[in-house]
């Protein structure tokens, strides 16, 4: 019988990514006449993989940027986060009790990410978290990807779970539209990367720490979801 399972978005949710994404940020944009981006400005870049950060900057100065400029700066960013992986980051406070909770409890963990494949497999090893995820799954690695709902369906399919028994962790609208989508509960973390505070896109409900993710409250979000009464 396939067994329940959490999937969780991995920059800004798993792991407190932003310090190296700004650095490498920075780092390609040297030169390119728009400054340094800060630290709160990358938060509302984070969400789409590295491509669209480059963007995103580029439009928050109103500049427009050629495709290959874009290829060129990518190729710069993604050489220097991954000789820099895993740098600054780190798994945020409270989520490897969290899983280590759900596994006791018989449930299966993945990882369903915007960040590619390898980019994510590489940090995850160098932070000696791999062996606790049934699959990762990124942003090339179906061929859809966040919000579609698929990237969140075929990660669960891959991982063996049950998707009548699959809660989905996140921390930005994308991962919120992606699991309201699948008809999947969504717990939001209140501590990631957005725009807007998360609770404005309606998930299933916010959490400010990994210790209020509880087995228990993953079970009240399925049943809900279920459309059983949970009081
Ligand atoms: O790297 C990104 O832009 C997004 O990554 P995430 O889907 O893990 O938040
Ligand atoms: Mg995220």
């Amino acid at each position: 019988m396939p067994k329940p399972i959490i999937v969780f978005d991995l920059d800004g949710t798993l792991v407190d990514t932003a310090p190296d994404l700004l650095d490498s940020l920075n780092h390609c944009l040297s030169g390119v006449g728009i400054g340094r981006v800060d630290a709160s400005e990358i938060r509302r870049y984070v969400g789409f993989g590295s491509r669209v950060m480059i963007e995103r900057a580029f439009a928050a100065h109103n500049r427009s940027l050629a495709e290959s400029e874009l290829d060129r700066l990518q190729a710069i960013f993604l050489d220097h986060y991954t000789a820099n992986m895993p740098g600054k980051s780190k798994p945020f406070d409270g989520v490897l009790a969290a899983i280590e909770r759900f596994h006791d409890a018989g449930y299966l963990t993945a990882v369903c990410t915007n960040k590619y494949e390898g980019l994510s497999r590489q940090l995850l090893e160098a932070l000696k978290m791999t062996q606790l995820f049934e699959c990762i799954c990124g942003s090339d690695t179906f061929g859809h990807r966040k919000p579609d709902p698929r990237h969140l369906t075929d990660t669960i399919s891959m991982a063996e779970g049950d998707p009548e028994r699959a809660v989905m962790i996140g921390d930005s609208r994308t991962d919120i539209d992606t699991a309201k989508a699948a008809g999947i509960p969504v717990v939001a973390v209140d501590f990631g990367y957005t725009d807007q505070p998360v609770h404005v896109f309606e998930p299933s409900c916010v959490i400010s720490h990994f210790d209020e993710l509880t087995v228990k409250l993953s079970e009240r979000l399925v049943l809900a979801a279920q459309g059983h009464t949970v009081t």
